[in-house]
């Protein structure tokens, strides 16, 4: 009965659906930060319905102490969902698979697999139809043989026991701890038998590991990205790990009418398209309430703790009169603010967005931004970012031209990235643009957005208690982090150009095989694949350096006469 339950509670919880699947992204195992993969709407529905019961047990006014901890838990088993295959249990004893073939290992015959990324896909075309089951697949397989090359004869008879055809072979001495050879093994068989081959091969002890490459649709193909603005429109994959109908711990999660207004903002974000004007929203007393509070705190704080750049874009959205105590921006206006001063615009976000989404538009110097606010229990911490957030933490450094740029170009250098790139750079986003700290005249300053929208945070970050460490992207961008508490580690930048130089040497070790570029006439992301897109572009620069030459022979000419 318990084993039937956990069963039935990782097929709700598990992902059926990957970004990096369905736009061809080479697939890793487990992200850090969950961050390419994305929840279908059935999985959110089901969690939901389990939240439910909880929720009827807690009253509006707050969780007893007892129920935090079930949630604590229950959030991380959505957080950290494998893709279970809960259909293979007995099937290796039906093939033609002898026992003495290759499973020596009976014992294991139980246990449940995770599937990588190239297992479901496989699975899911397998299971379209009983014609698609059937269909021949080419596959690569890696094999990491423990013993001797006696093995591999086994593996080829296992092969031909599922009638599969061998069409290359190599093996070469293995570099792993306990493993003698690997070997490559590219095989044209049915699915169904090429599901069974994969499982059968698991349960014996001579492999340290069976792994099923990608296959060849998925790694050749150009994975797609968005190349102009419009295509913006279909970037707003959403983490629903912090929405408040799933996370027990949000201080919303047990006030209904806060969900309900949450949600209504939100659809705004669902219904907007790329050249819409960003709705208006009649924010209500207690919304405008609770923007003044944090407003006043950072208005308090920022003299002494923000940085230059920070307070200067400030003072330029209060003269704008954008920023003012009593009441919350409108995102159109400050939309139309940051295009006059850096190119930058924003768009209406749902929530959460996966991490390459939320990159991506940055290539475009699109910000996606929240527009609901905050609950008005918890005005100076929150777990999932709201309009505050954006507004008091992003928006003043996206009206400074150099961190615009810095910010730019982790969008550019997202375009097209892996997945464990995408988490390097979501972690140096992580460590710069939300928690960055940087020095002025040997002080300590705040530019991170996660800090200056969280008066809680900045104090923490500022105290004596987090560590402190040099930012330098190589070693940055491979530090854990989590994001339910505060940090314990922050990096401290020694000024934008610095950090923006430091990034830039970087980004220039990652494996992408192309560069790419953005066009602000076009709005147009460009692969610069090409000589004659590359001669187009020599000689535009060349026009702009003659207009700069002749600016300076110009000034010149008028301090010498
Ligand atoms: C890139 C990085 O993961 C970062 O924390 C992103 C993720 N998604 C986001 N989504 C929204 N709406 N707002 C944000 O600030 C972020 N930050
Ligand atoms: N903790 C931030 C909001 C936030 C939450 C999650 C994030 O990923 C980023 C920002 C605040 O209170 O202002
Ligand atoms: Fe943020």
């Amino acid at each position: 009965m318990a084993v039937a339950a956990a069963q039935k509670n990782r097929e709700m919880f598990a992902i059926k659906k990957s970004y990096s699947i369905e736009n061809g992204y080479p697939s890793r195992r487990r992200s850090l930060v969950d961050d390419a993969r994305f929840e279908t709407l059935v999985v959110k529905q089901t969690k939901q319905s389990v939240l439910e019961e909880a929720r009827a047990r807690a009253n509006d006014s707050g969780l007893d102490s007892e129920f935090q901890d079930a949630a604590t838990h229950n959030g991380n088993d959505a957080n950290t969902p494998t893709v279970e295959d809960g259909t293979q249990q007995d099937e290796t004893k039906n093939g033609h698979l002898a026992d003495a073939d290759i499973g020596d290992d009976a014992g294991k015959a139980d246990e449940d697999y995770t599937l990588t990324e190239e297992e479901v896909i496989l699975q899911n075309a397998a299971s379209e139809s009983p014609e698609a089951e059937q269909a021949i697949q080419q596959a690569a397989l890696l094999l990491r043989m423990r013993d001797g090359m006696g093995t591999l004869a086994r593996i080829l008879k296992t092969i031909d026991n599922y009638k599969g055809c061998v069409e290359h072979l190599e093996t070469r001495p293995s570099q792993a701890a306990g493993v003698q050879f690997d070997a490559l093994v590219k095989v044209s068989m049915s699915r169904i038998n090429l599901l069974q081959l994969i499982r059968s091969l698991r349960q014996s002890t001579s492999f340290a590991g069976v792994d099923l490459m990608s296959d060849n649709n998925i790694s050749t193909k150009t994975p797609w990205f968005p190349r102009h603005a419009s295509d913006l429109d279909n970037c707003n994959h959403l983490m629903t790990k912090y929405e408040p109908e799933l996370d027990m711990n949000h201080p919303g999660f047990a006030d209904k009418e806060y969900r309900e207004r949450r949600k209504q903002i939100a659809e705004i974000a669902f219904a907007y398209k790329y050249g819409d004007q960003i709705p208006s929203i009649t924010y209500t007393e207690s919304e405008n309430a609770t923007w003044q509070r944090v407003f006043n705190t950072v208005l308090d704080l920022m003299p002494k703790h923000a940085c230059r750049e920070y307070k200067a874009a400030f003072g330029k959205l209060q003269a704008a009169d954008i920023f003012v105590p009593h009441r919350i921006p409108q995102l159109e206006d400050v939309s139309n603010f940051l295009r006059k001063h850096t190119g930058f615009t924003l768009r209406p976000a749902a929530g959460l967005l996966t991490a390459r989404d939320f990159l991506a538009s940055l290539a475009f110097r699109v910000f996606q931004s929240t527009q609901y606010v905050r609950h008005a229990n918890s005005p100076f911490h929150t777990p999932e970012p709201d309009c505050i957030h954006e507004l008091l933490g992003h928006i003043p450094l996206l009206a400074d031209p150099s961190f615009a740029q810095f910010s730019q170009e982790i969008g550019l250098a997202s375009l097209g990235a892996s997945d464990p790139e995408i988490e390097k750079l979501s972690t140096v986003y992580w460590f710069t643009v939300e928690f960055g700290l940087c020095k002025e005249n040997q002080q300590l300053k705040a530019y991170g957005a996660a800090l200056l929208s969280s008066i809680g945070e900045l104090l923490h970050a500022l105290s004596d208690k987090p560590e402190l460490r040099a930012f330098e992207p190589a070693s940055t961008s491979v530090q854990p982090y989590q994001d339910q508490e505060y940090q314990p580690i922050y990096y401290v930048a020694e000024s934008f150009e610095d950090a923006k130089e430091k990034f830039r040497r970087w980004v220039s070790t990652m494996s992408r095989p192309f560069e790419v570029r953005f066009n602000p006439h076009t709005e147009r992301v460009e692969v610069l694949d090409s000589v004659d897109k590359l001669e187009t572009l020599i000689w535009q620069l060349n026009t702009e350096m003659l207009h700069l030459t002749n600016a300076v022979k110009k000034l010149k000419g008028l301090h010498f006469e």
